[in-house]
């Protein structure tokens, strides 16, 4: 499988790029990053799939460019709307080429997400936070996000309300998603961790994942990249092949 790698001189792109060099079925068709053209690297270098790691404000365009150029997407890019989910869709229809889109690519974290959506409807309180290395720019996390979701689907069935609170300080319970707060801490020395709190009376249960290295995201990757690659679908989710 020909793999083009956008967004390959940043830090998730490095890592891709060594993996699929390193591949025995992966071939690198092109590294592309700021400044380069998606659409001619694709075309001129047959490449299969686009495999991004770029920037939430350019997330569209590249799926659309990926899409119409011929190949599949694979993107690990955050900030997708269930608008843009549908958007895609569309693209999908006319071009006949697939998109997979994972808020995060490591099964353990996928794990951690489906653990806590099992949880959520025994216990009235939920917070989310997340731990990124400094230049992280988007906040909370696309990871923290899509859980804060998963757990509201729960949530809601059982009617668990939400738990507000009057700050003393503007922003010292941190975001609000449906009830569940959500915090983001920046800090040297972290990769990608994240822990979801559940209490209830008399007791709280911790779900936590940690990823120390970006090597964690490359076999979820491969999965994603084996099964889109002849599929005309949009998936949204790792949890959806596992
Ligand atoms: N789903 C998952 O499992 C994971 C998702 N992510 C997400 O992936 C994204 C990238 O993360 P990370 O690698 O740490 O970020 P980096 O900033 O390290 O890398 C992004 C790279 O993309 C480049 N870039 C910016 N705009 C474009 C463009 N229009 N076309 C091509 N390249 C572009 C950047 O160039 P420049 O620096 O010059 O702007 C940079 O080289 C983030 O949204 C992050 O949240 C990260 C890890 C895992
Ligand atoms: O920027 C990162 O590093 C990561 N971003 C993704 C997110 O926003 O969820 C996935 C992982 O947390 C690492």
């Amino acid at each position: 499988m020909r793999v083009a790698v956008n967004g390959a001189k940043g830090k998730m792109g490095q890592t891709v790029v060594e993996f699929v060099q390193n591949h025995s079925s992966l071939e690198l068709a092109a590294a592309i990053d700021l400044g380069d053209d998606l659409a001619a690297e694709v075309k001129n270098n047959s490449a299969d799939i686009v495999v991004d790691f770029t920037r939430p404000e350019v997330r569209m365009e590249t799926v659309k460019s990926t899409l119409f150029s011929g190949a599949s997407a694979v993107v690990g890019t955050t900030g997708f709307t269930p608008e843009d989910l549908d958007t895609i869709k569309g693209w999908i229809k006319e071009t006949g080429k697939g998109c997979f889109i994972a808020p995060n690519f490591i099964v353990g974290n996928v794990l951690m997400q489906q653990f806590a959506k099992q949880a959520a409807r025994y216990y009235e309180y939920a917070e989310i936070i997340e731990y990124h290395h400094q230049q992280k720019v988007d906040f909370p996390s696309g990871t923290a996000v899509k859980t804060a979701e998963l757990m509201s689907e729960e949530r809601e069935k059982f009617n668990i309300g939400t738990n507000d609170q009057v700050a003393n300080i503007e922003g010292s319970r941190g975001g609000d998603y449906k009830g569940i707060k959500l915090h983001a801490v920046r800090m040297p020395g972290f990769v990608a961790s994240q822990e979801v709190i559940l209490g209830d009376s008399g007791q709280y249960m911790t779900i936590r994942h940690d990823s120390i290295e970006r090597t964690s995201y490359m076999p979820g990757i491969l999965m994603a990249s084996e099964y889109i690659h002849d599929k005309a679908e949009l998936v949204y989710g790792l949890e959806h092949i596992l």
